[in-house]
This record gives structure tokens, sequence and C-alpha cells, in this order.
């Protein structure tokens, strides 16, 4: 892998409707890092992933991904964003994973073909190529999604919740996954609950409450004190965030 700059946040807001729901972030994703995005429901965690990806314009404040372009950045949202009624081929949505390199009106060569065989082959899905996504188990589909992932090649791979009701087999397999493209250098970011996995799979972490909490080695950050003070800080929430007040506070 050439060298990767860092993902660096300065003093990020991100809001809805001038609502923020990541206030004041500052911290950085090393190169070559593999980082879990940890924090209660309505953290800011994955609206956190698509400001980095691109996906959201920050209210205020900086994200710096250097010399990065955003074909180098991966992107796998929770499944609940994406729509599998399209009537798509297992073989067309893994093939997705090659149009940063070759646009969409380009046909795949052999080489091209012989990778994504590969890719599904590391997933455990071989001969799975002109299954329709639709009839897929949820499992099965994120191993789809991480053989795409593959086939992107990525520097930067953001994944959000990429274990969320997937069985503990695909669970472990796909963990590998994030191990070799660790131990290959490219920066990974993961937005996770499970924190006996956080624990066990991510050496740092970001412990998010809309505010950072804790920013940095898993052990030191996932603290019980850290913990509590994530929680605290969303039972405090209200209904309805105030807005961004120029004095910092939520109003
Ligand atoms: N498109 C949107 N429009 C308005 N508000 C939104 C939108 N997306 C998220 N929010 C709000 O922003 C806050 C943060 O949401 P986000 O999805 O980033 O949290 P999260 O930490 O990923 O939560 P979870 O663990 O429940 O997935 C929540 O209060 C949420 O309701």
């Amino acid at each position: 892998m050439s060298a990767i700059p860092p993902l660096v946040v300065e003093d990020l807001t991100v809001a809805y409707d001038r609502h923020p729901a990541v206030h004041h972030l500052s911290g950085r994703f090393e190169p070559g890092s593999l980082t879990a995005v940890v924090g209660p429901n309505g953290a800011g965690k994955s609206t956190l992933v698509k400001a980095l990806v691109g996906l959201i314009t920050p209210a205020q404040g900086r994200i710096s991904t250097g010399k990065l372009r955003r074909r180098d950045i991966a992107y796998l949202p929770q499944q609940a964003e994406i729509d599998r009624s399209f009537p798509i081929m297992v073989a067309d949505t893994v093939a997705l994973g090659h149009w940063g390199r070759i646009g969409l009106l380009r046909a795949l060569t052999g080489a091209m073909k012989h990778e994504m065989a590969h890719a599904l082959s590391a997933v455990g899905l071989e001969g799975f190529e002109a299954r329709p996504i639709g009839s897929l188990s949820v499992g099965q589909f994120q191993r789809v999604l991480f053989a795409r992932l593959l086939l992107q090649d990525a520097k930067v791979i953001l994944l959000d919740e990429p274990f969320n009701a997937i069985d503990a087999k695909t669970t472990a397999d796909l963990l590998e996954l994030v191990a070799r493209w660790h131990g290959e250098a490219r920066t990974v970011v993961a937005v996770l609950h499970d924190m006996d996995q956080v624990r066990s799979h991510f050496p740092d972490t970001l412990l998010l409450a809309r505010e950072q909490i804790a920013w940095g080695p898993t052990a030191t950050a996932l603290t019980a004190e850290h913990l509590l003070r994530a929680r605290h800080m969303a039972e405090a929430w209200a209904e309805n965030a105030g807005v961004c007040a120029p004095d910092r506070r939520i109003a």
C-alpha cells in the first residue's frame, strides 16, 4: 500500500437542520490504523462516517483527507440503507467494486472477472455469481458486499455496523478480512456495538456521544468511567437536540 494520508477531523460539527449530530470533534485516524467507532444510539457514529466519505457537508470545522481521491475511500453503509429489491445478480453487485477503476461503461476484462471470482471465493461464496441479491440471506449479502470491498482495493475502508444481525460464523470470517486489510496497512474505521468484539479485534477506539468522550488505544478509551459518561450524555439528550450555539454549548 503506497503512503496513505491520515484522516484529520478538526472541530467538526455535522448537523441536520442546525441540530448537531456530531459536535466539535477533533482528532485523526492514523494511516494504517484500525479504529472502532462506538457510542450510544443516536451518538452520531453513522453521521461521522457519512461526513468522512463526503456524503454530508460539515456545518462547521473540517475533514482533511490529504491527497486521497474519492475512489481511495470505500464505504459500506448499514444494510438497512441498501435496497435489495433491485433485480441485480451477485456478479454485477461485486463487479461494482471495479467501477472506480474502469468507469460505468467499459466492459470487464478477463482479469477483472477472475479477480471477481477470487473475491467471491475469499468470502466463501464460490458459484454464487448468478444468484439474484434478493435471494441471499442477510449474512450472504454482507459477504457479497465484502467481496465488492475486496475488489475496490481502497486505501481507506469505512464500515457502518458491518456485523449487525450477522451470524457468528459470518462475523468471524468477515473479521478476518478486516484483520487482513489492517495487515495490508489500509486505514479501517468501523462503527460497532459489540464491546467484546471491539476489545478483541480493534486496537483503537473513538467513543462518541455527539462529542468525543475518548479517542485512542481501545484499552484506555473503553474504561468504565468513559462508558458511563457516554451513557449519561445520551440520557441527557432531549428528544429535540438544541441548535449549535456560537458559544459552543448545545442550547
Ligand atoms: N437524515 C437525518 N435527518 C435528520 N436527523 C438525522 C438524520 N440522520 C440522523 N439524524 C439524527 O442525528 C443523530 C445521530 O444519528 P446517527 O445515525 O448518526 O447516530 P448513530 O450513533 O449512528 O446511531 P445508531 O447507533 O442508533 O445507529 C440522531 O439524533 C438522529 O436522529
